[in-house]
Order: C-alpha cells, then structure tokens, then sequence
C-alpha cells in the first residue's frame, strides 16, 4: 500500500499522532500534499529552516514560527473546524525530547480528536519518548519498488540504446533494489556520464556506498564461486537446489536459510559469499555488533533499518556472521546486558519468520553454547549444517586448489597430515609461495585448531553429533561422537606428530 494511502486510512481512522519513517522527506511530503489536494484537507509543514508554511503558500517561509514549541501551538489558530488539518513536522526527532515538547504534543495530539488536527512528525529515525509512545502510530515510508525504478531510469534514460532491454534491465533494477528514488536518480545519471548509458557495474558501486554509509550492511562484490571450495558436497547440493530459478507455482514456498555450525577456518564465510555469486544474488553481510546502540530503543531501530534495506535488496543472500556473539547476551528470561540483545534477537526472529521477500540468510556460528535456542528451533532456518574438519578427498581437493592458486608445483610432497581445516592448507601453500619453501617446510610454522583448540572443536563435534545435517555427506546427520572421538584419540596418541 503507498504511503498516501495508509496516511488516508490512520487520518479517517482519526490517529492524530502519525510518525512517519522516511529518508526522502521531500517525496514523502509530495505524497501528503497530493493527498492533501485530493481530499481538500488543510496542510501545514514546519522545519527548523523555513518554519511554518502552509499549502497555498509552500516555499514561502512564515517565520513567525521558526520556534518549534511555537509550530505546535499555532496549530489550532491555523485551523478550519469542517475539514482535518494536518501539521508536518520535519526532522522532529530533534526537537522531540524537551519536557516542553512533550507536554505540548501529548496535549495537541489529545485534543486533535476534538479539533480534527493531526500531528505527523517526518523523520528518518523512530525515536519517540515514552511519554508519547501509545500517542502516535507509525508508518514507513517504503523505498521505491522495481516498477518505480524502471521509471526513474526511464526518465533519466530516454535516448535510444541507454536503457538496456531484457535481461540486462532486470540486472540493473536488482541492483537498484534497496536506493532512495534520489540515489537511483544518482546512480543512472552516473552511469549515463560514464558510459553512455545505464550500467550495472555503476549502480551496484553507489549501492556499495550506500550500505557502507548504512555501517549496518555491506555488499560483497568478491568473484568467489563454489568451484574455489573443496568439499561441502552436500550443502552446496542443498543450497542450489533450495536457490533453483522457481515456477509461479513452486515459488509459493520461499527458502529462509541456514545456519552453519563449524570448526573454524573450515570455509563457513567463504561458503556464503560464494552462493551469493553462484545463485546471481547480492551477497549482504549483517554486522551485529554494530547493530547495538547506545540509546533506548537505537538498536532495534537499527535492526529493523538493516532488515528494511535487506528486504529491497531482494533477491539477495543475507550473512550474518559467529550470529552468537551479538546475541550471546540473550537468554530466554531476557535478564542481561539489560535486553538489548534479547530485543535485537526478538526483532530478528520475528523477520525470520515473516519475511516475505526472496532472502536467504545464511548465519553462521563457532560457540554453540552461546546461541540462543529459539534461533536453532526448528523451521528458523532451511536446515542447519556442520562444517567439520575436512576428509580426505575434501583435504586433497583443497590443497589442489590453493596449489594451483599459488603456483606450487603440483607433484611436491604434501606436509603429513594434521587434520588441517581449509584455512590451515591455504596458509601452509601462501607460506611456501611467500617464503619459497616446500610445502612441509612451509608446514611446520602452522599449528592447527585440531591441535590448539582440541577440546572446543571435540565439544562442538559432540553437540552436532546427530542435531546437524553434514555439509558434506547428503542427507547424513554428523555423528560427532564417533568422528570426534576417534580424532581426540589420534591427537593424543601422539600430540607432536599431530
Ligand atoms: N573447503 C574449503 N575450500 C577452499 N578454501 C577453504 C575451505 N575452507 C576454508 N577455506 C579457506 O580458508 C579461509 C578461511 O575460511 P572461512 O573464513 O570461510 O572460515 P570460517 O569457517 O568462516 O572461519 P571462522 O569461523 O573462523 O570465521 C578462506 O580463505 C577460505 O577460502
């Protein structure tokens, strides 16, 4: 539903406190003014610049009221009692935690009732003091969708050959999916400049500033594949199939994801950027320690912001990586780090659930201890993975690899084996490709976490012992007991050598 027509339903409805999310104040206020026109409603803006104005006289300042204590009062003297008048207030999130504020607009927002006045505050932010929480009702301001963005760039676009045709347009508006109209704007006319005509290497480049400035979010633009994976057979099987171009009929049921469970180092991030590449999706990562705010409310605001921005961003795999340590401090009775955590982990799952956009999320998670069970309930994810230390053949496939990567001759001698993660063999091949040194020279200045975390990485293989499905063997649960305990008993054998 637009804007214009949920702000029409709350103002019948007769919400007098309408707090509006928006970051395009000025397109959302066009959409109120229009509004405004259509049902020959009174319309007042106010910011700290131009203060009050009024429909007729948009762009004429009135600065009688540059004061915003005095924009709230002179809010009855302006109005007509036969029509609704309402008053928007721009960036009110400045202004709004003064006990002179609040006392005037828990007044006005009551008596708006009777008046037929209504006090809509336009900001980029949710930020409302608890004193007036129960008085406003929120609404969000959606970014442009792709049929909108089509005709920005079609606007912009209008000589023969700059818009692409096709497929070659689809690319472009997914990669537009997730700007204002005033960044697409931006992005096209850019890549007009730059090339002549609209360019998805341009727009997916300001889509990359735009996250970064987020500091939420930032998009992966590696050239990663699955063939730079050794091994993982099974769960790169599962998230082909999962991602596979859909009918309309099939399409019905959307994939959510997966959490990877894993030792370390044993490509669990390498394996999420990855699928981004070879499912044609934008790859997203989620910072969660950067979703934590200082100030009531900030980090669900936070949260909801990033989730709102990855559900334009669609189709798109969502990152979220070692989820345990930005939630670590939610358990289920709420009672640390004062509920910050529980609350971000609230807003989370609740999206995980509901969502209804084309994200994949995939999570992943080296402390097990520390997740909190409602994440790995059943139904959360698609399916939830273990990445154990690497097999033989996953081993050999990833030394050839890096071999290759690196320019090691292929026929040299491979260092004995340590039970070696990933990680550890791309080391051993960057070492003896910096040092220039045989691989089992090269080999003897890696110690693996098999070795130095011997105990977590047999806890971790316990815990997933017949809970998780194997990334490499399809369909199979890990039996992490056996596995695991055969391991710790080759590690203590002869703790040297391994
Ligand atoms: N199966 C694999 N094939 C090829 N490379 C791998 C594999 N596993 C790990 N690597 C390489 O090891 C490095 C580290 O991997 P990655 O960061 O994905 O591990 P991780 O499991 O996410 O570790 P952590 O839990 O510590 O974040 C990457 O450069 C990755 O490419």
């Amino acid at each position: 539903m637009l804007l214009n027509e949920r702000l029409a339903e709350n103002v019948r409805a007769c919400f007098t406190g309408i707090w509006i999310q928006s970051h395009e104040h000025d397109e959302a206020l066009l959409e109120i003014t229009r509004l405004c026109h259509g049902e020959d409603w009174g319309l007042l803006s106010w910011d700290i610049d131009r203060g009050l104005q009024g429909t007729e006289v948009l762009g004429e300042s009135d600065s009688s009221y540059p004061d915003p204590l005095a924009a709230i009062h002179s809010l009855n003297s302006q109005t007509n009692p036969d029509r609704p008048t309402l008053l928007v207030l721009k960036n009110f999130h400045r202004f709004i935690n003064s006990p002179e504020i609040i006392q005037a607009l828990t007044q006005q927002i009551s008596l708006g009732k009777q008046t037929r006045t209504f006090v809509i505050v336009l900001s980029s932010l949710v930020q409302i003091p608890t004193e007036l929480e129960k008085l406003f009702v929120c609404l969000e301001h959606d970014l442009p969708d792709r049929s909108q963005l089509e005709e920005i760039a079609r606007s912009i676009a209008m000589e023969t050959g700059e818009l692409p045709e096709g497929p070659e347009l689809e690319r472009v508006l997914d990669a537009a999916c997730g700007l204002t109209r005033y960044e697409a704007e931006g992005a096209f006319s850019l890549s007009l400049v730059r090339h002549g005509r609209i360019d998805v290497s341009v727009v997916l480049e300001l889509k990359a500033q735009t996250l970064l400035k987020s500091g939420l979010l930032t998009l992966h633009s590696g050239s990663e594949s699955f063939g730079d994976l050794g091994g993982l057979e099974s769960l790169k099987a599962f998230c082909r199939r999962a991602l596979r171009p859909r009918t309309q009929e099939s399409s019905a049921v959307r994939p959510r994801g997966v959490l990877l469970l894993g030792v370390p180092g044993t490509g669990k991030s390498a394996f999420a950027k990855a699928l981004g590449r070879e499912t044609g999706r934008a790859t997203l990562t989620l910072d969660v320690g950067a979703l934590m705010g200082a100030l009531v409310g900030q980090t669900e605001e936070r949260t909801r912001r990033a989730l709102r921005i990855v559900d334009a961003m669609q189709p798109a795999v969502l990152f979220i990586d070692e989820v345990e340590k930005g939630l670590s401090g939610a358990s289920s009775s709420g009672q640390s780090d004062s509920g910050v955590s529980t609350r971000m982990l609230g807003t989370l799952l609740s999206w995980l659930n509901d969502h209804t956009s084309d994200v994949f999320v995939v999570c992943t998670a080296n402390d097990i201890s520390k997740l909190p069970p409602e994440l790995i309930r059943a139904e959360r994810f698609d399916g939830l993975f273990f990445l154990d230390l690497p097999g033989d053949s996953q081993k050999q496939a990833i030394w050839n690899i890096y071999r290759a990567q690196y320019d090691l001759m292929e026929n040299q001698q491979l260092p004995e084996d340590r039970h070696w993660t990933g990680s550890e063999i791309r080391a051993c091949c960057r070492l003896a490709a910096l040092l220039d040194v045989p691989l089992t020279q090269a080999a003897e200045n890696v110690v693996p976490v098999a070795i130095t975390a011997a105990e977590s990485v047999a806890r971790l293989r316990r815990w997933a012992s017949n809970r998780c499905l194997s990334a490499e063997q399809p369909g199979v649960f890990v039996h992490g007991e056996r596995s695991g305990a055969r391991a710790q008993r080759k590690l203590s054998r002869d703790p040297r050598r391994n």
